[in-house]
Parts: structure tokens; C-alpha cells; sequence
């Protein structure tokens, strides 16, 4: 039989190989005669004959490199292809193609697929393939996975049901994620031959931390598990987290501490409360635990809660007027900072004792009164892509801060070193044009009504009234200063913040910050700085202007600093300015991260 089996040229060589050392071992073998004819069947069975010539095809068939994917990650090498040429466009011409070219939707959408394919990342899933098992009988796996530093990479929980010990998590990209064995939902049955059956996940940890070398789990697997497929979302953290003091986290161990600021890649938002994350270019390929925007932006309302009851517990007559404002903000926030000015009036926004002071400044700023207290907006996490500079289309600078820090002074020095390059739009006035002034050049002079009409259409990014007369900054003449290619430079009140932040404008917001009280002091003084609260510019500042200054820095860091892309502490003016060339030439050569929205 076995000599009519090798005739056939189809027959497998190792099967033929296997049959007939079966037939030379027969003698020997201990089994019966049943089993022997069971297994030499079941080598000669048709079924096993085409089983094992596909097998063979589909190993031939992957030996052939062309079938093999070089790279799985296209798409992030392009992206890193472009930070390297993005500040060589201007040198070099191939740079400059490359950089247009690797920008293309359709090349870009080229890419995302053969990383698609690469990763096997199909889409839709097909469904899980069930598994044929005997009513009674359970499947059971076995998995052996070798001890090291790194940690498995997996939580585990007991089933409230059932109240067997079950794989809680997998991090992305952890030891148990990468051998692909383990999965959400697992029953752990046995650890390293121990049974843990009544064992409480502490206990197993224990066994775990016990043992040495290869750990092997008997699990019974999850029905309908699905792989784990990575998010590609990144978001901007908008608040500091440590999960070595938070209560309520699953697994200390398994956080991802980060700072506000930080990028972070969300990789599953699969659990509604706890979302899986790496930092943006941390190496270390284990996700972390972070708490979901639902669960911190509960964790916030709760906190504001209960600073409101202390609050209310302390809360005096006097504070009744900034009530509204106060019940976001920390205790020991300072309490009394400004109001907003409201047309007609000229009040200004610098602080509330400022109404009995003139100043100098023409353009005072107006907004509905609570605008100012825009933080019932909760900043947990803000959903971030790359954007690239654009050859000829600069996106504007917004230079924030309080009254008097010196945002002036920077903007003049930075459109010095180029007038050419950097402008500042210009202001708007209804007052009537004085000797030697030209319409276009100090301002564009036009009817109150006109003007009015304009601010009520929602064309201007800030207003005020001086005197009598109304000033303002249109967002028409941001944007043509952009399409005409200039680096716009604006400081306007932190209020306008918002109607600037728009995905067509795309600012920088830089934030110029006051040092503390002293340097703030010592550096103005010795400059022999002019105070702006003052009308004539004709003395420095006083303490107290120094101390409102500080107040408002608090105000406006509490309410917009999720807004800002960087800061600038201007104590010593020199190193401030060179902060700033330094930030602006990044604005200009780097991909940097700003709200998702704003590059679709
Ligand atoms: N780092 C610094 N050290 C010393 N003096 C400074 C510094 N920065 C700014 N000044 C001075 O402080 C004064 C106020 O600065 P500036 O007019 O730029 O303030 P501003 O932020 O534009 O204020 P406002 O918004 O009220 O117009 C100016 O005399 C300026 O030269």
C-alpha cells in the first residue's frame, strides 16, 4: 500500500516518509491494532493529502519576498520624511517637491492603504470563525510566555458573575498584546500548575511575582474576541495626571503619568473610563492607562463642586459681584480681578480699580460680560494633528498676556529685524483723520455707523471705545495680511482669543507671562519701563500695577492657557526676544500640533 501511495507523484514526501517508518515500527509499537490502522488511514486520508498541499503552497508561496511587505508604517515615515525637508524647501528644490508631494491627499491616502494592508488592519472584520466545541467540553489553551523586566502588560479581575478570575485588559503593544495569545475576557484557570480557582487577583499576582523564568496560563479563551486594533487619534492633555495619586485607577502599575501639554497617542478607547495611551515619541511600545474625557471631565465637575461649597461656606457680601466667575476657580485664586468693559464706557479690562484711571491704551476691549468666563467649557483632552508649513502662508502670531508685560515691545522688536516679513494689522477708528495722517497707514478711518454696523456683523476680532470714539482690529485684515504672505503679528486682549482661534486663521498663540513680583519689579525699574497704565507714559509702574498685572497673568492662565502653543516668561527683555525669533522660526519651519479640525 505504502509503495502504491509513493507511486502517486502527488503524495507528500513527508507523509510518505511518516507512513512508512508507521509500517517499520509496527512490531514495535505498544498500540493495538485498531490505532495502527487508525493512524496509517488518517495518513493516507485524501482530506490530510490536500490539507498538507496547502500548507505547502501557502509556505512556498511566503517564501517569495514579493509577497512580503517591507514596512508596515508608510505613512509615519512620510510624515517624518517631511519634518526633515519642511525647513529645506526654501534650499532645495527637490526638497520642496518631495514636501508637495508627500502633502498629497491621494499619495497620503495611497499610503494609509498599503499600511492598511501591510497591518492587516481590514476593514470590516470578518466575524470570528466559531469554534466547533462539544456542549460539554471547553476549550482550553495553554500559553507560555517568558518571565523578563517588562511587565505582562495585562490586569486581571474577578468575573462578578461568575466569580472566576478573567483577563480584565491588554495594553497595546505590551508582552501580552504582542504575543497575541491572551485576550480581554480570557478565564485564567491555572498559573504555573497552581490552580486559582477561589484565588483572588491578589493572590495570583503573588503566584506571578513568584515565579521565575517561563510562566505558563491554562485559560479558557473569551468567546467572540476581537484583536486589538490601535487608534490613530492624538490628543493634547490639557491637565497634569499622576497615577500614583489617583484613587480611583484599576492598576497603579499600569498608568501612563503625563503633564499638560503633553501628546498623547489614545490607542483604545475601548473601556469608557479608562482609555489606553502612549506618550507621542516615547519609544517604550507598552500603552499606559489614562482616565477617559468622561471620567476627567466627572472628576473636574466633582472638584469644582466641591470648591464651590467651600466657597459658599466663606463667601461675604462683597463677593456677590464675581459670583459668577469665582465658582471655577481654586480657592486660594485671587479674588476681585477684573470685569469686562461694556460699550458704551470706558472702562477698561486692565483691573476693576482701573475705571478711575486714564490710560494710554486706545483700544479697549468689549464682549458679552460672560464670555469672560468661558472655563464652564471643561479642557480635558483636545483632539490634535500635525500641521505643516505652508510655503507662503504664515500662520499669524498671537502674542497674550496682561496689560504691561511687554507685548508691545516684542512685537516692535520682532517686525524691526524684518518689516518686510512681519506686520501688524491695521486698527479701525471712527474718529475723524488729524494732520499728517494718511487713511491705511496709522488707521483705516471710516463712519461710526459704518463701524457699528461692522461689529454688530461679528467682523471685528476686538473693539472699544476711547473718547468717544470706537477702535477696532477686523479679522478681514488678519486674513489679508496671511494671503498676502506676511507673518501677521497681533496682541490683542486675551478675549479675542476665540474668535481668533479658527481653523482658517490657524494661529500661534504665545502666552508672554510676567516673572514673579520682584523680578517683575526689579526688571521694569532698572529699565526704567513706562507704565501703561499711566495716560502720558510719563512715570514707571507702581507696586500695585505690578500686583495687577500678576492678578490678571493668574486670570488669564486659569481661563485660556489650553489655548496657548507656548510661553514666554518675560523677566530679562533680551532673552524674552530671543525666545520669541526662536518660537516664530519654529512656526515657520516645524509641523507642529494644532486641533485636529484645522487640517481637515
Ligand atoms: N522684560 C522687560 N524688562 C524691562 N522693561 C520691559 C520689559 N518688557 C517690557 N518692558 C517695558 O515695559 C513697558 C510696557 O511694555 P509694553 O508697552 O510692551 O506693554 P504691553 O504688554 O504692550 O501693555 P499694554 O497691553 O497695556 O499696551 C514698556 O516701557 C517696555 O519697554
Amino acid at each position: 500500500m505504502t509503495a502504491a501511495v509513493m507511486a502517486n507523484g502527488n503524495w507528500d514526501p513527508a507523509l510518505s516518509r511518516l507512513l512508512v517508518s508507521l509500517e517499520e515500527a509496527r512490531q514495535v509499537l505498544p498500540s493495538s491494532e485498531e490505532e495502527f490502522g487508525f493512524l496509517s488511514d488518517l495518513l493516507q486520508s485524501k482530506e490530510l493529502h490536500a490539507l498538507v498541499k496547502v500548507h505547502n503552497k501557502i509556505i512556498n508561496n511566503g517564501k517569495d519576498e514579493k509577497f512580503h511587505p517591507t514596512l508596515s508604517n508608510s505613512m509615519q515615515i512620510a510624515l517624518e520624511v517631511l519634518e526633515v525637508v519642511a525647513p529645506r524647501t526654501c534650499i532645495s528644490e527637490d526638497c520642496k517637491e518631495v514636501f508637495m508631494l508627500l502633502q498629497k491627499p491621494h499619495i497620503q491616502g495611497l499610503l494609509c492603504a498599503h499600511d492598511a494592508v501591510a497591518q492587516k488592519d481590514y476593514f470590516p472584520r470578518l466575524p470570528e470563525i466559531p469554534l466547533e466545541v462539544d456542549e460539554d467540553e471547553e476549550t482550553i489553551k495553554i500559553v507560555q510566555l517568558v518571565k523578563s523586566n517588562e511587565p505582562l502588560g495585562a490586569t486581571i479581575k474577578t468575573d462578578e458573575e461568575t466569580g472566576k478570575i478573567v483577563i480584565a485588559r491588554i495594553m497595546h503593544g505590551g508582552a501580552a498584546d504582542r504575543s497575541g495569545l491572551i485576550h480581554v475576557g480570557d478565564e485564567v484557570c491555572e498559573v504555573n500548575g497552581i490552580s486559582v480557582e477561589g484565588k483572588t487577583p491578589n493572590d495570583v499576582l503573588k503566584i506571578l511575582q513568584s515565579s521565575e523564568g517561563t510562566i505558563t496560563f491554562k485559560l479558557v479563551p473569551a468567546d467572540g474576541k476581537s484583536g486589538l486594533r490601535e487608534s490613530k487619534v492624538r490628543v493634547r492633555a490639557h491637565f497634569d495626571y499622576a497615577s500614583a495619586t489617583d484613587p480611583y485607577i484599576p492598576c497603579k502599575e499600569a498608568g501612563l503619568d503625563f503633564v499638560k501639554g503633553d501628546i498623547l497617542h489614545i490607542v483604545s478607547q475601548d473601556d469608557a473610563y479608562w482609555w489606553q495611551a502612549r506618550r507621542e515619541g516615547d519609544r517604550n511600545m507598552r500603552a499606559g492607562l489614562i482616565p477617559s474625557r468622561a471620567l476627567q471631565e466627572r472628576r473636574i465637575i466633582h472638584e469644582r463642586a466641591q470648591i464651590d461649597k467651600a466657597a459658599g461656606e466663606e463667601k461675604t457680601s462683597e463677593d456677590e459681584t464675581w459670583n459668577l466667575g469665582l465658582h471655577l476657580l481654586p480657592t486660594n485664586f485671587p479674588v476681585g480681578l477684573c470685569s469686562v468693559s461694556v460699550l458704551p464706557g470706558c472702562q477698561s479690562p486692565k483691573s476693576p480699580r482701573c475705571a478711575s484711571k486714564p490710560k494710554t491704551k486706545k483700544i479697549m476691549y468689549e464682549l458679552a460680560e460672560n464670555d469672560d468666563f468661558d472655563r464652564e467649557e471643561i479642557a480635558t483632552y483636545e483632539e490634535v494633528a500635525k500641521l505643516y508649513p505652508r510655503p507662503g502662508l504664515h500662520r499669524p502670531v498671537v502674542l497674550i498676556g496682561p496689560p504691561g508685560v511687554g507685548r508691545n515691545e516684542l512685537k516692535r522688536r520682532l517686525i524691526a529685524t524684518d518689516p518686510e516679513k512681519y506686520k501688524t494689522p491695521i486698527p479701525y477708528t471712527s474718529r475723524s483723520v488729524r494732520h499728517g495722517e494718511v487713511h491705511g497707514k496709522e488707521y483705516f478711518f471710516v463712519t461710526r455707523e459704518k463701524m457699528e454696523e461692522e461689529i454688530e456683523s461679528g467682523k471685528f476680532i476686538e473693539f472699544g471705545e476711547y473718547k468717544g470714539n470706537l477702535y477696532g482690529t477686523s479679522a478681514e485684515s488678519v486674513k489679508s495680511l496671511v494671503n498676502a504672505g506676511y507673518v501677521c503679528i497681533l496682541n490683542p486682549h486675551y478675549q479675542a482669543l476665540k474668535m481668533l482661534r479658527t481653523p482658517q486663521l490657524k494661529p500661534y498663540v504665545i502666552y508672554i507671562k510676567p516673572p514673579p513680583f520682584d523680578v517683575l519689579k526689579e526688571t521694569r525699574n532698572a529699565a526704567y519701563a513706562r507704565s501703561t497704565f499711566d495716560e502720558n507714559n510719563s512715570r514707571g509702574f507702581t507696586d500695585e500695577e505690578f500686583r495687577d498685572m500678576l492678578h490678571s497673568a493668574e486670570r488669564i492662565e486659569f481661563l485660556y492657557s489650553h489655548l496657548f502653543d507656548c510661553t514666554i516668561v518675560n523677566a530679562d527683555l533680551s532673552a524674552a526676544f530671543e525666545h520669541l525669533v526662536q518660537a516664530v522660526t519654529r512656526v515657520e519651519t516645524e509641523p507642529l500640533w494644532v486641533p485636529a479640525s484645522w487640517v481637515q
